[in-house]
């Protein structure tokens, strides 16, 4: 049986994220090894011509299930019909650019393609924004999209759950696969908080396991919040494959479904759970089913979970506040 490919738009797809990404989604890794996929491929003008370049390199792979590749400089084009959404492209922080002049500049990018997304995608359309500053400006886009359901849009915390499983796995001289329930709240920044409270390594509570609450405040969670920064360091360039890893992770689990007995880490709307003000675009811990997430309820927040997830949250807020100051949302 012939399946209809799925519209999988990316934008920034000339940037370092977006060829580590476009591989592996025309090869099957993002949506499943039996479905075909077309490439919406979005760019500025003057990236064009780099973006046609990697569509040659595709056309070179001959995946089978890649069914074409369109390119284009305008949103409106490359949102049509969109089934999914990976808004990889952003305005980078450059020198002496205070935070509220990045989310003006991103503003220009993410409320045009929320508006393209809610003029021309598909009715089925998810949304995930990598850009920095993700959460922020997944807020915009959706903010500029009230014909399509706010739940559709998510910002990318699965890189720093990644980090974190791996330092935990590390420490506890075990393997990422023995970890499971571990969660990223909060916003994708340095404030974001890993928690390992509700975590299990080999079936085991993982903070037991750990028994080291100084490991955890002065060692664990500031290097995994921080461990973006510290790739800027070593590479000169911020982190593109484990990001496009990342993504791939995000849409595929979100797609195809969490593991029995385990959640993932997604920035999605508040729904007010946590205490995380409505509306808001944080990461909690989620389960997915058939293509659509759940907040994991009823965990119990220590005094040392809670200070740390509402730093994170009141950024967010921050961050809000600024761009609605701004008249993006
Ligand atoms: N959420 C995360 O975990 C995470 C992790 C790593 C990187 N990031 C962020 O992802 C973003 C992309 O990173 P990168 O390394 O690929 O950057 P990059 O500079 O290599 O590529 C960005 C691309 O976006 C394009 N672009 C800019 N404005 C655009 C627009 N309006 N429409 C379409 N394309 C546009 C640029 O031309 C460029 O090709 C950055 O904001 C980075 O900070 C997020
Ligand atoms: O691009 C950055 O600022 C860092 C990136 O968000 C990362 O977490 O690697």
């Amino acid at each position: 049986m012939t399946r209809t490919p799925v519209n999988v738009t990316v934008t920034g797809a000339a940037g370092q994220i977006g060829y580590a990404l476009l591989f592996r989604i025309a090869s099957g890794q993002l949506l499943g090894a039996d479905v075909p996929v077309r490439l919406r491929l979005l760019e500025i003008t003057p990236a064009l011509k780099a973006a046609e370049g990697t569509a040659m390199e595709l056309d070179d792979c001959a995946f089978p299930l890649l069914q074409g590749i369109d390119i284009s400089d305008d949103p409106n084009v490359a949102f049509d019909g969109a089934n999914v959404a990976l808004l990889v492209g952003a305005r980078p922080r450059t020198k002496g650019m205070e935070r509220g002049d990045l989310l003006e500049a991103n503003g220009g990018i993410f409320k045009p393609q929320g508006k393209a997304i809610n003029d021309h995608a598909a009715d089925d359309i998810k949304v995930l924004v990598v850009g920095n500053p993700a959460n922020t400006n997944a807020l915009i886009a959706q903010a500029a999209a009230p014909d399509v359901p706010a739940e559709r849009f998510t910002a990318m915390t699965r890189l720093d759950h990644n980090r974190a499983l791996t330092q935990l796995a590390k420490k506890t001289g075990s393997t990422v696969a023995d970890i499971k329930r571990l969660t990223i709240w909060g916003n994708h920044s340095a404030t974001q908080y890993p928690d390992i409270f509700h975590a299990t390594v080999a079936g085991k509570n993982a903070a037991e396991v750990v028994n080291d609450e100084k490991w955890l405040a002065e060692e664990f969670i500031p290097t995994v919040a921080k461990r973006g920064a510290a790739i800027i360091e070593a590479r000169g360039a911020s982190s593109a494959a484990s990001a496009a890893n990342a993504a791939i992770d995000h849409v595929h689990t979100w797609v195809n479904g969490t593991d029995d007995g385990d959640w993932a880490s997604m920035g999605i709307p508040s729904d007010g759970s946590y205490g995380v003000p409505e509306g808001l675009i944080s990461s909690f811990p989620v389960t997915t089913k058939d293509g659509v997430y759940e907040i994991v309820q009823g965990l119990e927040i220590s005094e040392f979970s809670r200070a740390r997830i509402d730093a994170s949250v009141q950024e967010l807020a921050e961050e809000r506040d600024a761009v609605r100051a701004l008249g993006l949302i």
